[in-house]
C-alpha cells in the first residue's frame, strides 16, 4: 500500500471502525494508533477486525481460511492470477495490502464509504452499495508456478505435493483456463458481491498481478421444511450426497486440513484446492433415456437413491443384483468407479453457464468442480480410478484445471500467507 493509500484509509476510518480495530499479535508487532483514524498498524500494514455486528457475515480470522468448510453459498467468482511482482518482499506486501481489504469486503463494507472527489476515480468500484456481506468468503491459495519463479526465491518453500496436476485420460485442457500463481475464490449468496470482491482486490493490486482466468458459478439448495437438501447439478442429479461433513471435525482432520508434519510446515491447517472446469454436454444428455442417465451415475435421478434402493442415503451395495442377476449399479457407473479408491475429498462445486461454444453452438455449461484435500494425491487417485471407464465421460469434457495450496487461517495482527514467508 502506498503512503497515499495509507493516508486515505486513515482518513476514511469511521468511528464505528475505530471501535473494531484490533491490536497486533503477541508476536510483537509495532502497533501505532495514528492520526484521527487510529488504524492499527503492524509492520506497515493495516489491521482491521471482523465486524461481528454485520449482517450475513462470515468471520475472516480463524484457524482455517473461510470458504472451505463454511456453509456453501449460492455463487462463486473464481479467479486465477499471475504475479507481476519481482521480489519476495513485494509479494509479501501484496498479501499485506490485501488483508485489510479482504476483512472489509467480508464485513460487507466498501473500500471507502463515499466517493472522495470528482477528479479521481472512486477507491471502490461501487457495485456492492446497498448490499450486505452476503456471507462473502475470500479464500487465497498459491499455485506451483509461483514457486518456479526464481525472482521470488520461494523454491525451498514449495511443498513436495504441490506440482501441476498430471494429464488425465480424456482431458482437453485449454491453457486459457489453466494454472495460475495465485487463486482467489470469492463465494457469496449474491453474485454481485462475489464479483465485486475479486474486482476490487485485483484493482487494488494493479501492476502487481494480472488476471489469468476466471469463472463464475452458481448452485441452489432446495429446502424441505427448512431442512437443506442436496443441490442438483445441470444433469438434474443430486450432487454431493456422499461427501465428508464439514461439520465433523474428525472428517475434516482426516480429509481436508493438513496436520503438523503432513506437509511443509507453513501448510499446517491449510489445504489443497483442485479446480476443474468441466463442460457438461447438455444436448447429448437430454437425448439420453432416464434409464441410461441413471446407469451413468449409479443412482436414481429423482430420489438420489442408489439404483435399486428408495432413499438418497440408503446404503450403497455394489454387489446387489436385479432379478436377471445383473448388478443394480453398473461397474462402469461414475459412483461405482469413484468408490473404488479409499481416498476421500471434500467436493464443493458450482454449476456454470457461460454462453455458447462458438464452433458448435452448444451450451458452454457444466460444473466448476472444486475439491479440498490435505494432499492432491487424494484427488489424483479418484480421477485416475474414474479414468477412461467412467460412463460419465460420454457426457463431459474437462476444459480447465488448477491446483493451489491454500494458506492456513489468518490470526488478527497477521496477514494472508504470512506463514509462507516466515515458517519453514
Ligand atoms: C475426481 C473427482 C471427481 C470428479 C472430477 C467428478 C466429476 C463429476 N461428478 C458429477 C456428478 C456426481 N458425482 C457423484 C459422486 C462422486 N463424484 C466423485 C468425484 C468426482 N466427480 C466422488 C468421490 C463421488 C462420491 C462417490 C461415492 O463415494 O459414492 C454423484 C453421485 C451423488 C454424490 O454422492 O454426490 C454425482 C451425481 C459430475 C456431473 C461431474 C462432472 C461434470
Ligand atoms: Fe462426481
Amino acid at each position: 500500500m502506498t503512503e497515499k493509500d495509507e493516508k486515505w484509509l486513515e482518513k476514511k476510518i469511521s468511528r464505528r471502525h475505530m471501535l473494531k480495530i484490533t491490536g497486533a499479535s503477541a508476536a510483537g508487532a509495532a502497533v501505532l494508533a495514528s492520526g484521527m483514524g487510529g488504524v492499527a498498524k503492524a509492520f506497515g500494514f493495516d489491521i482491521l477486525d471482523d465486524d461481528q455486528t454485520a449482517e450475513n457475515k462470515v468471520l475472516f480470522y480463524g484457524k482455517h481460511q473461510s470458504g472451505i468448510t463454511t456453509d456453501t453459498t449460492t455463487h462463486i467468482y473464481f479467479a486465477s492470477l499471475n504475479v507481476l511482482v519481482e521480489s519476495q518482499s513485494e509479494l509479501q506486501d501484496l498479501f499485506k495490502m490485501w488483508t485489510p481489504l479482504a476483512v472489509r469486503l467480508m464485513n460487507g463494507e466498501r473500500l471507502e464509504e463515499s466517493s472522495q472527489g470528482v477528479f479521481t476515480p472512486p477507491k471502490d468500484t461501487g457495485e456492492s452499495a446497498g448490499l450486505d456481506a452476503a456471507n462473502l468468503t475470500v479464500t487465497f491459495g498459491v499455485g506451483p508456478s509461483l514457486f518456479d519463479n526464481n525472482k521470488l526465491g520461494l523454491g525451498s518453500k514449495r511443498p513436495t505435493e504441490l506440482t501441476e496436476l498430471p494429464h488425465f485420460s480424456k482431458d482437453q485442457i485449454d491453457d486459457k483456463f489453466a494454472g495460475g500463481d495465485i487463486c482467489i475464490q470469492a463465494c457469496a449468496d449474491d453474485p454481485q458481491v462475489a464479483f465485486h470482491a475479486v474486482r476490487n482486490l485485483v484493482r487494488a493490486a494493479t501492476g502487481k498481478v494480472t488476471l489469468k482466468w476466471t469463472q463464475t458459478g452458481f448452485t441452489s439448495t432446495p429446502k424441505v421444511k427448512d431442512k437443506k437438501e442436496t443441490p442438483r447439478n445441470l444433469f438434474a442429479f443430486k450432487d454431493g450426497t456422499v461427501n465428508p461433513s464439514p461439520k465433523s471435525a474428525a472428517d475434516m482432520k482426516e480429509v481436508v486440513w493438513v496436520q503438523p508434519n503432513e506437509s511443509t510446515g507453513w501448510m499446517t491447517n491449510g489445504t489443497y484446492l483442485v479446480v476443474r472446469k468441466i463442460q457438461m454436454h447438455l444436448e447429448t444428455w437430454d437425448r439420453t433415456s432416464l434409464q441410461g442417465q441413471e446407469a451413468t451415475f449409479g443412482r436414481h435421478r429423482d430420489s438420489g437413491a442408489p439404483i435399486g434402493k428408495k432413499k438418497e442415503f440408503d446404503e450403497v451395495d455394489l454387489n446387489a443384483k436385479d432379478a436377471s442377476g445383473n448388478p443394480h449399479i453398473p461397474a462402469d457407473s461414475h459412483m461405482a468407479l469413484a468408490r473404488k479408491v479409499k481416498d476421500r475429498i471434500l467436493r464443493r462445486g458450482f454449476s456454470y453457464s457461460s454462453g455458447l461454444i462458438d464452433e458448435t453452438g452448444a451450451y458452454d455449461a457444466g460444473l466448476l468442480f472444486i475439491s479440498f484435500q490435505k494432499n492432491p494425491k487424494q484427488f489424483i487417485n479418484i480421477q485416475n480410478a474414474l479414468g477412461r471407464a467412467d460412463k460419465l465421460n460420454e457426457y463431459i469434457t474437462h476444459r480447465g484445471s488448477g491446483i493451489f495450496a491454500c494458506f492456513p487461517g489468518i490470526q488478527k495482527g497477521s496477514y494472508i500467507g504470512e506463514k509462507l514467508f516466515n515458517v519453514l
